[in-house]
């Protein structure tokens, strides 16, 4: 496609995305739950053809040589396909909030006023070559009664273009707009451009991803955003601290996966504990060859575990979202050092606290300023079916209307309705 053609591809997706939204919006809870409940059993039925598609993702990016963590997050798998299919079910047993009213109050002059929610409209959403995502987007789009514009990461695009297919075909199985959903079907960055400069199409553009694509969504965007960023997440482990369940916690909240934006990429440790628990959780990363970059006092300490793979951390790597086997830890005085690195380097995603102090749980909840704030848990948990949102649309780092995970409440607004008997205002 030339650029004269990629601005007609994409003004064609905003008009039927319109079009589409304004069916979606006074779509019956029923039919958008039939077209979640055939999703499912497309998703079910179409192992094969969606593990061919997959398969030549996975190829092309290997031959690039696409990180072990990325190529992972590309992957298909049967399970992968099956935790979509339960999400599509979980949303369509789901309450269908759009058009619930709430707060309806009588005012002095007689009307009554409450607000109504309702779908957002369009929205497009820039994403990471995830191709769950496809599907949790969708799902979410149709439950929302939203229409939406898909542009997943070009390393995806046939794992994306095979999902929505099914997507397609599931909202004509349930008798709703086949443009309700829609995949960008170029790779070719320059649809991007287009797609965040269509306000009269697109009511909000979904950015999830990394700083590169956030600099020029802000630098570009005609519509509003929500920022879907980074996530340079921290553990403090504080003193006093249960040394045991924070070695295990740490060790799952690095561990357990490396490339999601929820993974901790930093370690904190009090002074008071650090004798105690850095040798053992340095002996857990050695094992499983996470890299620590440490500060010079942490350093001393994990020099005597033997097969530590240590570096001296320098001020970047307190900035650094690593998504790979590399955690940056550093000693500090106690709570109040901790809450200010947090504030200072994170990226206002998620951290937590390990301690067994209540009060300093409860100072950190309130003065980290970031989107998840969690106490004795993972960082790891930061996710909409975690939260019990169904799906996820993404982590927004944003401040208003939707921070953290993002689900069907995140996809909407409130109007205000006003009900009177021909009153007049004085
Ligand atoms: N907060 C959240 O919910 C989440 C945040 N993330 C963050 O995403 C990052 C990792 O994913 P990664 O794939 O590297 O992210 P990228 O930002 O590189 O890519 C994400 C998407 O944005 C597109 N993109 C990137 N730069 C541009 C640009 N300049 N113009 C147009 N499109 C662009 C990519 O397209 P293309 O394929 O062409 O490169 C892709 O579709 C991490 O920082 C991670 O924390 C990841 C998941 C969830
Ligand atoms: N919601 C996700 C985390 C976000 C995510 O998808 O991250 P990434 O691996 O960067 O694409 C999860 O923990 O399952």
């Amino acid at each position: 496609m030339n650029a004269l053609n990629i601005a007609e591809y994409t003004h064609t997706l905003g008009l039927q995305a319109k079009a589409a939204s304004a069916l979606m919006a006074r779509a019956p809870a029923a039919v958008k739950n039939k077209a979640l409940l055939a999703l499912a059993r497309l998703l079910r039925g179409s192992g094969e053809s969606l593990a061919a598609a997959n398969e030549q993702d996975l190829q092309r990016a290997r031959a690039a040589g696409l990180a072990e963590p990325m190529v992972d997050r590309l992957k298909l798998t049967p399970r992968v396909i099956e935790t979509c299919a339960l999400g599509c079910e979980q949303l369509a047993a789901m309450q269908d909030i759009i058009g619930e009213v709430q707060g309806m109050t009588q005012q002095p002059s007689g009307i009554r006023v409450g607000r109504m929610r309702v779908p957002i409209g369009v929205f497009g959403m820039i994403y990471e070559s995830r191709p769950n995502v496809t599907i949790e987007a969708a799902s979410l789009s149709i439950k929302s009664g939203n229409a939406a514009i898909l542009r997943g990461g070009s390393e995806a695009i046939d794992s994306n273009r095979a999902l929505a297919a099914l997507v397609t075909q599931a909202l004509q199985e349930a008798g709703l707009p086949e443009h309700a959903v829609q995949l960008v079907q170029t790779t070719d960055r320059a649809a991007v451009g287009q797609l965040i400069a269509m306000p009269d199409y697109v009511d909000v553009i979904i950015p999830r991803g990394g700083k590169g694509l956030i600099e020029r969504i802000s630098a570009e965007a005609k519509v509003p955003v929500i920022k879907h960023l980074d996530g340079n997440c921290h553990t403090y482990v504080d003193d006093p601290c249960d040394v045991a369940m924070a070695v295990k916690v740490a060790d799952n909240a690095k561990t357990s996966k490396y490339s999601p934006c929820n993974a901790t990429e930093s370690l904190l440790v009090a002074r008071g504990v650090a004798q105690e628990f850095l040798p053992q959780i340095g002996a857990i990363y050695a094992a499983k060859g996470v890299q620590m970059r440490a500060c010079a006092e942490s350093l001393a300490i994990l020099r005597a575990v033997p097969g530590a793979d240590l570096a001296e951390a320098n001020e970047q790597d307190w900035g650094e979202e690593y998504l790979a086997p590399i955690i940056s830890v550093k000693v500090v005085a106690g709570l109040d050092e901790a809450i200010r690195h947090i504030n200072r380097w994170g990226s206002h995603h998620t951290d937590a606290i390990l301690t067994r102090d209540h009060m300093h749980a409860q100072r950190f909840l309130r003065d980290v300023d970031s989107a998840s704030c969690m106490v004795n848990a993972s960082t790891r948990f930061a996710d909409g079916y975690e939260y019990g949102l169904g799906a996820e649309i993404g982590i927004s780092t944003d401040k208003f209307h939707a921070r953290g995970p993002v689900g069907i409440e995140g996809l909407t607004s409130l109007k205000w309705v006003v009900l009177g008997e021909g009153d007049v205002r004085q």
